[in-house]
Protein backbone atom coordinates (compact mmCIF):
# COMPACT_ATOMS: atom_id res chain seq x y z
CA UNK A 1 0.00 0.00 0.00
CA UNK A 2 1.67 3.17 -0.96
CA UNK A 3 1.71 6.22 1.35
CA UNK A 4 -1.28 8.08 -0.18
CA UNK A 5 -3.41 5.50 -0.03
CA UNK A 6 -3.03 4.87 3.72
CA UNK A 7 -3.80 8.40 4.68
CA UNK A 8 -7.48 9.12 5.30
CA UNK A 9 -9.10 11.40 2.40
CA UNK A 10 -9.61 14.64 3.40
CA UNK A 11 -13.16 15.92 4.24
CA UNK A 12 -14.69 19.17 2.89
CA UNK A 13 -18.17 19.51 5.24
CA UNK A 14 -21.06 21.47 2.16
CA UNK A 15 -24.73 21.82 2.95
CA UNK A 16 -26.94 21.06 0.43
CA UNK A 17 -28.90 23.83 -2.09
CA UNK A 18 -26.76 26.57 -2.98
CA UNK A 19 -23.88 26.67 -1.25
CA UNK A 20 -23.26 22.51 -2.86
CA UNK A 21 -24.07 24.32 -6.43
CA UNK A 22 -21.80 27.35 -5.69
CA UNK A 23 -18.99 24.94 -5.04
CA UNK A 24 -19.10 22.75 -7.74
CA UNK A 25 -16.92 25.08 -9.94
CA UNK A 26 -14.58 25.18 -7.25
CA UNK A 27 -14.30 22.09 -7.46
CA UNK A 28 -14.21 21.71 -11.05
CA UNK A 29 -11.53 24.33 -10.78
CA UNK A 30 -9.28 22.00 -8.95
CA UNK A 31 -9.88 19.38 -10.98
CA UNK A 32 -12.18 17.57 -9.08
CA UNK A 33 -15.48 16.12 -10.39
CA UNK A 34 -18.87 15.35 -7.94
CA UNK A 35 -20.81 12.44 -9.40
CA UNK A 36 -23.63 12.31 -6.96
CA UNK A 37 -25.57 15.19 -5.86
CA UNK A 38 -27.01 15.35 -2.47
CA UNK A 39 -30.83 16.34 -3.97
CA UNK A 40 -31.09 13.32 -5.62
CA UNK A 41 -29.08 10.81 -3.13
CA UNK A 42 -29.61 10.40 0.72
CA UNK A 43 -26.18 9.79 1.20
CA UNK A 44 -24.51 11.89 3.62
CA UNK A 45 -20.36 10.88 2.96
CA UNK A 46 -20.35 11.48 -1.54
CA UNK A 47 -17.05 10.58 -2.57
CA UNK A 48 -15.24 12.57 -5.31
CA UNK A 49 -13.04 11.65 -8.38
CA UNK A 50 -10.43 12.57 -6.38
CA UNK A 51 -9.96 9.01 -3.79
CA UNK A 52 -8.09 11.99 -1.24
CA UNK A 53 -11.29 13.97 -1.09
CA UNK A 54 -14.70 13.36 -0.03
CA UNK A 55 -17.80 15.49 0.61
CA UNK A 56 -19.91 15.36 3.76
CA UNK A 57 -23.51 16.89 3.79
CA UNK A 58 -24.58 19.06 6.96
CA UNK A 59 -27.25 21.70 7.45
CA UNK A 60 -25.44 25.27 7.02
CA UNK A 61 -25.65 26.24 10.13
CA UNK A 62 -23.46 23.18 11.01
CA UNK A 63 -21.09 23.56 9.01
CA UNK A 64 -18.79 25.29 11.44
CA UNK A 65 -19.09 22.65 14.33
CA UNK A 66 -18.03 19.76 11.91
CA UNK A 67 -14.95 22.00 10.96
CA UNK A 68 -14.26 22.92 14.81
CA UNK A 69 -14.21 19.86 15.99
CA UNK A 70 -11.81 18.24 13.29
CA UNK A 71 -14.96 15.57 11.90
CA UNK A 72 -14.21 17.83 8.87
CA UNK A 73 -11.05 19.08 7.43
CA UNK A 74 -12.36 21.97 6.20
CA UNK A 75 -16.15 23.22 4.80
CA UNK A 76 -17.83 26.46 3.39
CA UNK A 77 -20.43 28.33 5.25
CA UNK A 78 -21.84 32.11 5.02
CA UNK A 79 -20.81 34.88 7.24
CA UNK A 80 -24.14 34.73 8.53
CA UNK A 81 -23.57 31.62 10.18
CA UNK A 82 -20.22 32.03 10.32
CA UNK A 83 -20.50 35.13 12.65
CA UNK A 84 -23.36 33.41 14.68
CA UNK A 85 -21.06 30.30 15.42
CA UNK A 86 -18.57 32.39 16.55
CA UNK A 87 -20.22 34.19 19.32
CA UNK A 88 -20.75 30.81 20.72
CA UNK A 89 -17.31 29.20 20.00
CA UNK A 90 -14.93 31.59 19.77
CA UNK A 91 -11.36 30.98 17.99
CA UNK A 92 -10.43 27.73 16.93
CA UNK A 93 -11.82 28.20 13.19
CA UNK A 94 -9.17 29.62 10.20
CA UNK A 95 -10.95 31.65 7.41
CA UNK A 96 -8.12 31.72 4.77
CA UNK A 97 -10.63 33.06 1.58
CA UNK A 98 -13.81 34.66 0.79
CA UNK A 99 -15.43 32.63 -2.02
CA UNK A 100 -17.52 35.28 -3.15
CA UNK A 101 -20.54 32.38 -3.59
CA UNK A 102 -23.99 32.46 -1.96
CA UNK A 103 -23.76 36.42 -2.03
CA UNK A 104 -26.59 38.27 -0.29
CA UNK A 105 -27.00 40.99 2.57
CA UNK A 106 -28.53 40.82 5.83
CA UNK A 107 -30.87 43.48 6.64
CA UNK A 108 -33.38 44.70 8.66
CA UNK A 109 -37.43 44.54 6.98
CA UNK A 110 -40.38 45.52 8.49
CA UNK A 111 -44.25 45.65 6.76
CA UNK A 112 -44.96 48.29 4.10
CA UNK A 113 -46.60 51.20 6.17
CA UNK A 114 -44.71 50.63 9.46
CA UNK A 115 -42.81 53.58 9.79
CA UNK A 116 -39.54 52.12 11.17
CA UNK A 117 -37.51 55.81 11.11
CA UNK A 118 -39.98 57.39 13.10
CA UNK A 119 -40.28 54.09 15.86
CA UNK A 120 -36.47 54.48 16.39
CA UNK A 121 -36.25 58.11 16.77
CA UNK A 122 -39.17 57.96 19.20
CA UNK A 123 -37.21 55.36 21.01
CA UNK A 124 -40.12 52.39 21.04
CA UNK A 125 -39.19 49.51 22.29
CA UNK A 126 -38.84 47.20 18.97
CA UNK A 127 -39.53 43.34 18.60
CA UNK A 128 -37.26 41.76 16.16
CA UNK A 129 -37.41 38.47 15.04
CA UNK A 130 -34.60 36.74 13.77
CA UNK A 131 -32.83 33.70 13.13
CA UNK A 132 -29.64 36.18 13.31
CA UNK A 133 -29.59 36.77 17.00
CA UNK A 134 -25.99 37.42 17.61
CA UNK A 135 -25.44 39.94 14.59
CA UNK A 136 -29.01 41.51 15.41
CA UNK A 137 -27.75 41.88 18.96
CA UNK A 138 -24.83 43.61 17.76
CA UNK A 139 -26.73 45.75 15.16
CA UNK A 140 -29.17 47.50 17.44
CA UNK A 141 -27.40 48.13 20.50
CA UNK A 142 -24.52 50.02 17.69
CA UNK A 143 -27.52 51.77 17.18
CA UNK A 144 -28.98 52.68 20.37
CA UNK A 145 -32.36 50.81 19.69
CA UNK A 146 -33.93 48.70 22.30
CA UNK A 147 -35.34 45.58 21.18
CA UNK A 148 -36.88 42.35 22.16
CA UNK A 149 -35.40 39.63 19.95
CA UNK A 150 -37.30 36.24 19.17
CA UNK A 151 -35.49 33.63 17.74
CA UNK A 152 -37.05 32.02 14.80
CA UNK A 153 -35.46 28.95 12.79
CA UNK A 154 -36.70 29.73 9.27
CA UNK A 155 -40.03 31.85 7.38
CA UNK A 156 -38.87 35.09 9.19
CA UNK A 157 -40.90 37.77 7.11
CA UNK A 158 -44.36 35.56 8.51
CA UNK A 159 -43.48 37.23 11.94
CA UNK A 160 -44.53 40.79 10.66
CA UNK A 161 -47.38 39.72 8.89
CA UNK A 162 -49.16 37.89 12.15
CA UNK A 163 -48.32 40.40 15.23
CA UNK A 164 -44.88 37.99 16.24
CA UNK A 165 -42.87 41.07 15.65
CA UNK A 166 -42.38 44.58 14.06
CA UNK A 167 -39.06 43.86 12.63
CA UNK A 168 -37.25 40.81 11.22
CA UNK A 169 -33.56 40.22 10.59
CA UNK A 170 -33.02 38.17 7.43
CA UNK A 171 -30.93 37.75 4.32
CA UNK A 172 -32.30 39.26 1.71
CA UNK A 173 -31.16 38.33 -2.13
CA UNK A 174 -33.28 39.95 -5.38
CA UNK A 175 -35.97 40.87 -2.50
CA UNK A 176 -38.38 38.82 -4.39
CA UNK A 177 -39.28 37.15 -1.33
CA UNK A 178 -39.69 40.81 1.27
CA UNK A 179 -42.04 41.77 -1.96
CA UNK A 180 -44.09 38.68 -1.99
CA UNK A 181 -45.01 39.24 1.55
CA UNK A 182 -45.65 43.36 1.75
CA UNK A 183 -42.14 43.76 3.51
CA UNK A 184 -39.48 46.29 2.60
CA UNK A 185 -36.13 46.38 3.61
CA UNK A 186 -35.19 49.48 5.78
CA UNK A 187 -32.24 48.88 6.93
CA UNK A 188 -28.28 47.09 5.25
CA UNK A 189 -26.35 45.19 8.28
CA UNK A 190 -23.79 43.61 6.20
CA UNK A 191 -22.82 42.09 3.06
CA UNK A 192 -22.94 38.21 3.20
CA UNK A 193 -21.22 36.08 1.08
CA UNK A 194 -19.37 32.42 2.03
CA UNK A 195 -16.12 31.84 3.15
CA UNK A 196 -13.64 28.34 3.04
CA UNK A 197 -13.00 27.48 6.78
CA UNK A 198 -10.38 25.16 7.87
CA UNK A 199 -9.70 23.24 11.31
CA UNK A 200 -6.81 24.18 13.23
CA UNK A 201 -5.03 21.21 13.48
CA UNK A 202 -5.98 19.91 9.78
CA UNK A 203 -3.99 22.90 8.47
CA UNK A 204 -1.17 21.78 10.60
CA UNK A 205 -0.87 18.03 10.07
CA UNK A 206 -2.48 18.03 6.31
CA UNK A 207 -0.82 21.65 4.83
CA UNK A 208 0.79 19.17 1.98
CA UNK A 209 -2.48 17.66 0.82
CA UNK A 210 -4.84 20.91 1.66
CA UNK A 211 -2.56 24.06 -0.02
CA UNK A 212 -3.36 22.84 -3.92
CA UNK A 213 -7.26 22.90 -2.78
CA UNK A 214 -6.71 26.10 -1.16
CA UNK A 215 -4.47 27.54 -3.75
CA UNK A 216 -7.05 26.72 -6.45
CA UNK A 217 -10.24 27.89 -5.08
CA UNK A 218 -8.69 31.29 -4.30
CA UNK A 219 -7.87 30.91 -8.39
CA UNK A 220 -11.75 30.94 -9.06
CA UNK A 221 -12.88 32.20 -6.62
CA UNK A 222 -10.83 35.74 -7.60
CA UNK A 223 -12.74 36.03 -10.59
CA UNK A 224 -16.14 36.52 -8.99
N1 LIG B 1 -31.33 34.21 -1.02
C1 LIG B 1 -30.04 33.99 -0.89
N2 LIG B 1 -29.20 34.31 -1.89
C2 LIG B 1 -27.89 34.07 -1.78
N3 LIG B 1 -27.30 33.51 -0.69
C3 LIG B 1 -28.09 33.16 0.32
C4 LIG B 1 -29.50 33.38 0.29
N4 LIG B 1 -30.05 32.91 1.42
C5 LIG B 1 -29.02 32.43 2.14
N5 LIG B 1 -27.84 32.58 1.50
C6 LIG B 1 -26.49 32.17 1.96
O1 LIG B 1 -26.39 30.76 1.78
C7 LIG B 1 -26.16 30.11 3.03
C8 LIG B 1 -26.90 28.78 3.02
O2 LIG B 1 -28.28 29.02 2.89
P1 LIG B 1 -29.32 27.82 2.93
O3 LIG B 1 -30.64 28.42 2.59
O4 LIG B 1 -28.80 26.70 2.09
O5 LIG B 1 -29.27 27.34 4.42
P2 LIG B 1 -30.23 27.74 5.59
O6 LIG B 1 -31.59 27.22 5.28
O7 LIG B 1 -30.08 29.22 5.83
O8 LIG B 1 -29.53 26.99 6.83
P3 LIG B 1 -30.07 25.85 7.82
O9 LIG B 1 -30.44 24.69 6.96
O10 LIG B 1 -28.91 25.54 8.72
O11 LIG B 1 -31.22 26.48 8.54
C9 LIG B 1 -26.64 31.09 4.10
O12 LIG B 1 -25.96 30.85 5.32
C10 LIG B 1 -26.27 32.43 3.46
O13 LIG B 1 -24.91 32.74 3.70
O1 LIG C 1 -34.29 38.13 -1.59
P1 LIG C 1 -34.55 36.74 -2.07
O2 LIG C 1 -33.82 36.43 -3.36
O3 LIG C 1 -36.01 36.42 -2.17
O4 LIG C 1 -33.89 35.73 -1.01
C1 LIG C 1 -34.20 35.87 0.36
C2 LIG C 1 -34.61 34.58 0.94
O5 LIG C 1 -33.53 33.63 0.79
C3 LIG C 1 -33.35 32.99 2.04
O6 LIG C 1 -34.25 31.94 2.17
P2 LIG C 1 -33.99 30.55 1.42
O7 LIG C 1 -34.27 30.68 -0.05
O8 LIG C 1 -32.64 30.06 1.75
O9 LIG C 1 -35.06 29.65 2.09
P3 LIG C 1 -34.89 28.95 3.51
O10 LIG C 1 -34.14 29.90 4.43
O11 LIG C 1 -36.31 28.75 3.91
O12 LIG C 1 -34.12 27.70 3.24
C4 LIG C 1 -33.69 34.07 3.06
O13 LIG C 1 -33.97 33.53 4.34
C5 LIG C 1 -34.87 34.76 2.42
O14 LIG C 1 -36.10 34.18 2.80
Amino acid sequence: MSPAAATAPLTLALSKGRIFEETLPLLEAAGVHVTESPESSRKLILPTSDPGLRLIIVRASDVPTYVQYGAADFGIAGKDVLFEHAAQHPGGLYQPIDLNIAKCRLCVAVRQGFDYQAAVSQGSRLRVATKYVQAAREHFARKGVYVDLIKLYGSMELAPLVGLADAIVDLVSTGGTLKANNLVEVEEIVDISSRLIVNQASLKTRAADLQPLLDAFERASADK
